[in-house]
C-alpha cells in the first residue's frame, strides 16, 4: 500500500520586522541574515518527521502587520496551522499576537485554531520586554503551543514547525487524516 504523504500548510504572521522571514529562512535554508528586506510575500516547502510520519510542510511567509492590515483571504482560507511571532525586545509586537489571532478566528468564524506563538530574538537578552511567563500566559489563554526562539543563534527554530504539526493534529479525530483547512464563512 503506497504511504500517504501528509501536507500541511502554515501561515507565518506577526508585526514588522519581528523575524519571521529569518525564522523560515533558518528552518529551510539553514541560513541566518543580519540585513533587513520587509517581505512582499513568498512562499517554501520543507519535509519533516513528526511521530515516525513524514509531512510536507508548505509555509507561506508574509509581509508585516499592523492592527489596521485586513487579513489577506490567502491567509486565512486552506491553511491548516499559524506561526504567530513576535520580537520577545517589543511589547507591540506581543501585543499584535492576540490581535492576529482574534481577526483569524473572526475571519474564519472558527472558535480555535492550530497555532504556535513564538517569541523570536532570544538572543537579545538585554533588550528583552516581553518575560517567558507572559508569553506562557497568552498561550495557554489561547489553547496555543509556544516556544522562545533565536534564527540568528539557531535555537528552537526547527520546534516551531514540529509545536505546530502537533498542533494541527492534536485537533483531528482518531478516525480522521486530513485536517479540514479553515474556511471563510463569507466567500
Ligand atoms: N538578534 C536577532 N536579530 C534577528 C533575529 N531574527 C531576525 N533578526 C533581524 O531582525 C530584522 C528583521 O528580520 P526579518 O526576518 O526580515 O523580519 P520580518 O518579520 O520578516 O519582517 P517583515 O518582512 O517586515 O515582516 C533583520 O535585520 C534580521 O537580521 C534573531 O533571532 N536575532
Amino acid at each position: 500500500m503506497p504511504v500517504e504523504i501528509k501536507r500541511r500548510k502554515i501561515a507565518v504572521l506577526g508585526a514588522r520586522s519581528v523575524g519571521k522571514s529569518s525564522l523560515v529562512k533558518q528552518f529551510v535554508e539553514k541560513q541566518f541574515i543580519d540585513s533587513y528586506y520587509p517581505t512582499i510575500e513568498r512562499a517554501y516547502v520543507k519535509s519533516i518527521v513528526h511521530k515516525g510520519y513524514e509531512y510536507v510542510l508548505e509555509i507561506f511567509d508574509t509581509a508585516g502587520q499592523d492592527e489596521f492590515s485586513p487579513l489577506k483571504a490567502q491567509y486565512a482560507i486552506g491553511i491548516h496551522g499559524y506561526v504567530l511571532v513576535y520580537s520577545i525586545a517589543s511589547r507591540d509586537s506581543f501585543e499584535m499576537v492576540q490581535i492576529l489571532r482574534d481577526k483569524i478566528i473572526d475571519y474564519c468564524g472558527v472558535m480555535d485554531i492550530p497555532c504556535v506563538i513564538v517569541g523570536a530574538k532570544s538572543d537579545l537578552h538585554s533588550s528583552r520586554q516581553v518575560q517567558t511567563l507572559e508569553l506562557e500566559k497568552v498561550a495557554e489563554a489561547n489553547n496555543a503551543a509556544c516556544v522562545e526562539t533565536s534564527a540568528k543563534d539557531d535555537i528552537n527554530v526547527g520546534r516551531v514547525f514540529q509545536l505546530c504539526v502537533q498542533e494541527i493534529e492534536r485537533r483531528l479525530p482518531s478516525n480522521q487524516t486530513v485536517p479540514p483547512a479553515n474556511r471563510c464563512l463569507l466567500q
